[in-house]
């Protein structure tokens, strides 16, 4: 029986449906008691976990105040979970973002730095893409005179299955800007760095 209803752009009686099938496929059996409410639950499931495909990241970005703040702002360590458009398991880690803001020292909120964080990693991604689509967010929306971001990932279709590498590390960067000179870019790796 369907039960999920369409949520935030995700059909959830189609994933319903697919969910089903995917248990049949692998040899289970839908209608136990175990796995009866379940084809609901993961579509319950995805509209959270994808949600990030139906919204839109520039406008997490679109309330900035004019701080007159000149000088880098970083957040560091904003813990998250995407999904491995490969294998469809998670990867998950932190991310660091900073900027320098415009000369006109326009800002914005830091819990949208990780709300934009949050937006590409709700999506079926890859760790170089997610890491782009976050900087080049931020650099259309704050136009910002440089801009940074790093992100640290254990990626489970490397640790559970395949490989099985449990605790490697994937680390990805995107800097713009002035953020690309040496002494700007080594200034943003010791602060993320805690050094
Ligand atoms: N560059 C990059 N590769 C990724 C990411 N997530 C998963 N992968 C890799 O995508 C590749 C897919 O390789 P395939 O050979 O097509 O798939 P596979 O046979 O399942 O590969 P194995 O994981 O090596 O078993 C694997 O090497 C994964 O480690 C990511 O975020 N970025
Ligand atoms: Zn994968």
């Amino acid at each position: 029986m369907t039960t999920a209803t369409a949520s935030k752009g995700v059909d959830g009686p189609r994933v319903e449906q697919a969910v089903r099938e995917y248990l049949l496929a692998i040899g289970e059996d839908p209608d136990r008691p175990g796995l009866v409410d379940t084809p609901a639950r993961v579509a319950r499931a995805a509209a959270e976990i994808f949600g990030g495909l139906h919204e839109d990241p520039l406008a997490v970005l679109d309330k900035t105040f004019d701080l007159g703040h000149g000088e880098m702002v970083i957040v560091k360590d904003i813990p998250f979970y995407s999904t491995c458009e490969h294998h469809l398991v998670p990867f998950h880690g932190v991310a660091h973002v900073g900027y320098i803001p415009s000369a006109e020292g326009l800002v914005t909120g830091l819990s949208k730095l990780a709300r934009l964080v949050d937006v590409f990693a709700r999506r079926p991604q890859v760790q170089e893409r997610l890491t782009t689509q976050v900087v080049d967010a931020l650099v259309s929306s704050l136009r910002p005179l440089g801009a940074i971001v790093v992100i640290e990932c254990e990626h489970l279709c490397m640790s559970m299955r395949g490989i099985r590498k449990p605790g490697a590390k994937t680390i990805t960067s995107a800097v713009r800007g002035e953020l690309r000179l040496p002494a700007a870019r080594a200034e943003a790796l010791s602060l993320i760095h805690g050094r």
